[in-house]
C-alpha cells in the first residue's frame, strides 16, 4: 500500500491544551505522526511518497473562504501584536450572541471555532495546508486506478465543519478528498469514521446531499466530545435523509460491541453501493488511549482492516486521531495490514 506524508507536519506543534482545569502538553503532537511513519517502514508496508501540491481551490471546494483567509493569516497578526505564545480562542457565539464576525483577531477565531483544542502557531496554515494535500495526493492515487492507498496526515481533519475548527482539526482532510472525488466523476462516496470521537465536521459538511454516505462509529456524545453532534437520530436531512448513519457506543466498549457495530455500518455501506471507500481512521479507540474511553486492543486492529477489506472497495485510509503515542504506528498499521491479508 503507498503512503502519503508530508513533513510539514512538524511545522504545527501546539505548547498547551486545557485539560481538567489544567494547562497540559498537547495530546495532538508530532510524535504521532513519526511514529505511524516509522511502523510503516518497520513493517516494509509500502513505498512512501510525498504530497504533490494541488493548491488552494480543492480545499476551497470544502471550507468557507472567510475560514481559509482567517487560518491563513491569523499568525501574521497575532506576531504584528507582539505576541509570540500560541493563538487560542476563548469566546465562541453560542446561544443568546450574534453570528456576526468581530474584527478582534481572538473574536475572529472564536467565530471560526468551536472548542479550545486548535493552537494557532506559526507554522499551523502550512502544517494543515500540507496534510489536505497528502490526502488529496492519497486521493490522486485511487482516482488513477489503485484499490488503496494511505494519506498520512497531520494535523487532523473530521472535526473541522466547512467554516468552524475545533479538536485539534483545522481543514477537513477526508472530506476535501471526497469532494476531490465527486468533482473528478465519482457519484456516490461512503466515509467510514471509526476514531473514538464523531466526525462531527465531516457530517456536517455533507448531511443535506445524498452523494456522501456518512458513517460513524464513536464514543456517545452525552458523555463524549464533541458532545453536541453525533447522536443516532440524526440521519440526514433535505436531499441527504438517510445518508448519515450515528452509531454511538458506551464508555468501555470492547471488540465484540465495538465489531457489531462496525458490522452494522458495513452494511449500509454495501447498501449504498459506493464507488469508493475512505476510512476516516482514528485509533484513539485503543484500550490505553489516555483521552478515550474504548477497549479495543492492537490485535484488533488486524481484524478491521480485514473487515473493511471485505466490502471489496477502493480504499483511502485517512489519518486522524490516536494519543497513546507508543502503540500509534503498531495500531494504525495494523489496520493497513489487516486490510492487505498480511
Ligand atoms: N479531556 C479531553 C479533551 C479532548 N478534547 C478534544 C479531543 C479531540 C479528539 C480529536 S480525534
Ligand atoms: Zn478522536
Amino acid at each position: 500500500m503507498l503512503t502519503i506524508y508530508s513533513d510539514d507536519h512538524h511545522l504545527h506543534h501546539g505548547r498547551c491544551e486545557l485539560i481538567d482545569g489544567q494547562l497540559m502538553p498537547c495530546f495532538e503532537k508530532p510524535e504521532r505522526a513519526d511514529f505511524i511513519r516509522e511502523r510503516v517502514l518497520a513493517r516494509q508496508l509500502g513505498p512512501i511518497e510525498p504530497a504533490r501540491d494541488w493548491g488552494l481551490a480543492p480545499i476551497a471546494r470544502v471550507h468557507d473562504q472567510g475560514m481559509l483567509d482567517f487560518l491563513q493569516g491569523a499568525w501574521a497578526r497575532w506576531a504584528a501584536l507582539g505576541q509570540e505564545g500560541d493563538l487560542l480562542p476563548y469566546t465562541w457565539p453560542t446561544r443568546t450572541l450574534r453570528q456576526q464576525k468581530p474584527d478582534s483577531v481572538h473574536g475572529q477565531f472564536g467565530y471560526y471555532s468551536f472548542d479550545a483544542g486548535v493552537p494557532i502557531t506559526a507554522g499551523t496554515w502550512q502544517a494543515a495546508y500540507s496534510s489536505a494535500q497528502v490526502a488529496l495526493t492519497a486521493q490522486h492515487h485511487i482516482a488513477s486506478g489503485a484499490t488503496s492507498a494511505f494519506a498520512l496526515c497531520r494535523p487532523p481533519g473530521h472535526h473541522a465543519a466547512a467554516d468552524l475548527m475545533g479538536g485539534y482539526c483545522y481543514l477537513n482532510n477526508a472530506a476535501i478528498a471526497a469532494q476531490a472525488f465527486l468533482d473528478q466523476g465519482y457519484r456516490r462516496v461512503a466515509i467510514l469514521d471509526v476514531d473514538y470521537h464523531h466526525g462531527n465536521g465531516t457530517q456536517s459538511i455533507f448531511y443535506e446531499r445524498s452523494d456522501v454516505l456518512f458513517v460513524s462509529l464513536h464514543g456517545d456524545p452525552a458523555i463524549e466530545f464533541p458532545f453536541f453532534l453525533g447522536y443516532a437520530d440524526e440521519t440526514g436531512a433535505g436531499a441527504g435523509e438517510g445518508y448519515n448513519l450515528n452509531l454511538p457506543l458506551p464508555a468501555g466498549s470492547d471488540w465484540p460491541v465495538w465489531s457489531a457495530a462496525l458490522k452494522q455500518g458495513c452494511q449500509a455501506i454495501d447498501d449504498y453501493q459506493p464507488e469508493v471507500l475512505i476510512v476516516s481512521l482514528g485509533v484513539d479507540t485503543f484500550e490505553l488511549d489516555p483521552i478515550s474511553r474504548f477497549k479495543l486492543t492492537s490485535p484488533d486492529y488486524l481484524k478491521m482492516g480485514a473487515r473493511i477489506r471485505a466490502l471489496n472497495l477502493p480504499t483511502l485510509f485517512v489519518m486522524e486521531g490516536g494519543y497513546a503515542v507508543e502503540a500509534i504506528g503498531i495500531n494504525a498499521v495494523n489496520v493497513l495490514e489487516g486490510f492487505e491479508q498480511r
